[in-house]
């Protein structure tokens, strides 16, 4: 145990303490910077590798204990930010500049509220200071705009050189381009494979996203063409993949997951959905509609993670047709709280993989 108060000494007491996810000393990740003694005041800043870190307050507690355990300590002031890591490039396929992490949003089913998960889990980044974008490629519901407050926008088309590229609407601190921009929503439209593609590629390649730290796509139920052109497309941070607990549910999400890993996309994890109804009277009552631990039992046997389970909450769906999202409506709602905690699991995994 050193027994002076210097850089070096607050160093070393600091390299015992790990980031808890990544299982390293946070000093020789070099997530700790700046670091300054001022009269027995010690500051220094600690760079999380997420804004959305889970963990963020034990790891500054943590921080905190390891320096007071130095001589002459008066305060210590940890400044927190973050740089998100990149995820691997893949040789075979196209990133798009600026952008960190692509992040697909997938079900094996309609219905089982992909979208309001993909929403609500880019507003919680958001909402954490991380940059956000979402592509709704969901062609046969893309709720995406309605539940972003953003039903009606239009994404703008600007000449960029030779290129046309579009201007994504914003909300909620999150970028977005729907297929519910480019069709009208009260008209059949007959989506050939080939369209699809284009349209998905269009999204990826030629939007005007800037600098991204996730870019979550929402994508079209089920096991299909807009999967594989995404997967072939770009470099994919990972999938997650959200259900119910019904048995046909699990059964099409197994699909799914089954699908993602021949890709070569890593599954992140399930999302169970309408895990169990609160009665909006009776708050401490719970029954399990759809029978119970389904999403549990699924993830065990295909070994990925259970991101979170969210209740069938009154005020999650108001809060999606008012284009409010429940994380910002109602923040202290069960259904919020489990978005926001899936949300930083996600983060979590997504940072865990591109520093692997
Ligand atoms: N946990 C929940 N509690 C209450 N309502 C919910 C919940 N999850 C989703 N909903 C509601 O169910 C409906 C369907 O959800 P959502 O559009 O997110 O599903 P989806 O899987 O994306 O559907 P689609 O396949 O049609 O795109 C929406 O009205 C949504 O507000």
């Amino acid at each position: 145990m050193p027994n002076r108060l210097d850089t070096s000494s607050v160093l070393e007491v600091l390299k015992p303490v790990q980031d808890p996810e990544l299982n390293k000393s946070l000093v020789d990740l070099n997530m700790i910077r700046n670091v300054a003694i001022a009269d027995g005041n010690v500051s220094f800043t600690l760079v999380l590798t997420t804004p959305a870190c889970p963990l963020r307050q034990f790891i500054v507690d943590e921080c905190e204990r390891a320096v007071k355990t130095l001589p002459d300590v008066k305060t210590v002031s940890v400044d927190v930010t973050a740089e998100t890591p990149t995820q691997k490039a893949l040789p075979d396929r196209t990133g798009i500049d600026g952008v960190k992490n692509i992040l697909a949003i997938s079900s094996g089913k309609g219905g089982v509220g992909k979208s309001t998960v993909a929403v609500n889990v880019a507003v919680a980044l958001a909402q954490a200071g991380a940059k956000v974008g979402l592509i709704d490629a969901d062609i046969y519901g893309p709720n995406a705009p309605m539940m972003l407050g953003l039903e009606g926008a239009k994404v703008t088309v600007r000449q960029s050189g030779a290129q046309e590229v579009l201007e994504p609407a914003f909300n909620h601190g999150v970028k977005l381009v729907s297929m519910g921009f480019l069709i009208d929503k009260d008209q059949p439209v007959i989506w050939r494979g080939p369209m699809l593609n284009g349209v998905i590629r269009q999204f990826l390649y030629q939007v005007q996203w800037g600098d991204l730290d996730y870019l979550i796509v929402d994508m079209p139920p089920g096991t299909g063409d807009a999967q594989l052109t995404l997967a072939q497309a770009v470099p994919m941070a990972g999938a997650v993949i959200v259900t119910t607990p019904q048995s046909v549910a699990l059964l099409d999400s197994r699909r799914g997951l089954k699908m993602f890993q021949q890709l070569g996309v890593p599954v992140l994890g399930i999302v169970e959905n309408m895990s169990y109804f609160i009665p909006p009277d009776m708050p401490e009552k719970q029954y399990d509609i759809f029978g119970s631990a389904g999403g549990e039992k699924t993830a065990q046997e295909l070994q990925v993670p259970l991101l979170g389970c969210i209740p069938l909450e009154i005020s999650l769906r108001e809060g999606g047709d008012r284009g409010i999202p429940i994380v910002l409506a109602a923040p202290e709602s069960a259904s919020a709280k489990a978005l926001t905690a899936i949300a930083e699991r996600i983060a979590g995994r997504v940072s865990v993989a591109a520093l692997a």
